[in-house]
């Protein structure tokens, strides 16, 4: 089993917010997207890449991941973001409305040639319709090992702005987006976040969605409050009971008397050997958000 990078909780903050960038030191997140695009007013974007960067090179952040989102590759900010961020050096930079693949391999060449650590990662939104209509080629890009991409956050409010689709509970608008972007990033290896719930008082609400989001097949939720980190560990991280289950189906199969076998009984259910693989990415997973 490969290492497994626990990201169930995803929170957003804005580059420009130095009291939130100081205090999410102490916030309980798996990753930190340390925003210079949307949360940042645009006369505040040379003041947010300096301090976020600042704080990136100062460290603090414990085993969370760090992420920094860049603005746009056509706005006139990018050059700078992207040159700062490489040299702060952050587990992953975050590039907004990526819609095809060759804008990945123009990223990953241009990294190189700012001599990127190669541990730096890099995520992309996908936020536009022409990234759902080409998202398997998207993923795809994740084979050349140039591109570094590692992992897709779904970009749900601007899908909404350029489509005009609702917000609705159970988003059923959106269904057919998010379960096109989980199934291309599986095809590739690529890890995938769902989008954000904006509203902060409808606890429900929220709890709903990331149960959703998590039976989708979602790796984790973008946030934007502290408030919504606690809930989203507990959702996607695997139950007591899933894990017994889990530790069940392993033990089970390497009874001697199963060696041999691809399908058995357990407790009335039939179980297979891809269930077992099944089971170690459960207790894996356990243990890497244990640890
Ligand atoms: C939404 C907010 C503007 C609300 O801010 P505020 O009114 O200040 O909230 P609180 O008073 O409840 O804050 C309490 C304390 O918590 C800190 N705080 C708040 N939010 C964060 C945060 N995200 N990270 C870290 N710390 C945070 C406050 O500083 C308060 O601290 P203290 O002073 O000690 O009491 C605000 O929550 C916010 O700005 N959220 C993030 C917004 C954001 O980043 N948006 C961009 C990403 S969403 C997006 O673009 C998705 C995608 O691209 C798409 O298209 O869908
Ligand atoms: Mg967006």
């Amino acid at each position: 089993m490969t290492d497994i990078r626990p990201r169930r909780s995803v929170l957003y903050m804005p580059g420009s917010n130095a009291r939130a960038l100081e205090k999410a030191r102490e916030i309980a997140a798996d990753a930190l997207i340390l925003d210079l695009e949307d949360a940042v007013a645009p006369d505040a974007k040379d003041l947010a890449r300096e301090q976020v960067c600042a704080a990136v090179k100062a460290g603090g952040y414990g085993r969370r991941e760090l992420v920094i989102r860049t603005n746009g590759i056509d706005t006139p900010w990018f050059d700078a973001d992207l040159a700062a961020a490489t040299e702060a050096a952050p587990d992953a930079i975050l590039i907004p409305k990526v819609s095809s693949p060759e804008t990945l391999v123009e990223i990953g060449h241009r990294l190189t040639g700012l001599w990127a650590k190669p541990e730096t990662r890099v995520w992309a939104m996908i936020e536009t319709p022409l990234a759902i209509l080409d998202c398997e080629r998207i993923a795809r890009a994740a084979r050349d090992p140039s591109t570094r991409l590692a992992c897709f956050i779904l970009g749900t409010n601007d899908l909404a702005k350029e489509t005009r689709a609702r917000f609705v509970p159970g988003r059923a608008p959106m269904l057919p987006w998010l379960t096109t972007a989980i199934l291309a990033a599986r095809a590739h290896g690529v890890d995938v976040i769902d989008g954000v719930y904006n509203d902060l008082k409808d606890e429900a609400g929220f709890k709903a969605e990331c149960e959703q989001s998590r039976d989708l097949g979602f790796d984790g939720k973008t946030l934007i409050h502290p408030n919504q980190v606690a809930l989203a560990n507990t959702v996607f991280a695997p139950e007591e009971s899933e894990l017994t289950r889990a530790r069940a189906i392993i033990s089970a199969f390497n009874e001697p008397e199963n060696a041999n076998k691809g399908a058995i009984q357990l407790d009335g259910r039939m179980v297979e050997r891809l269930h077992a693989e099944m089971a170690k990415r459960v207790v894996a997973l356990a243990e890497a958000i244990a640890a």
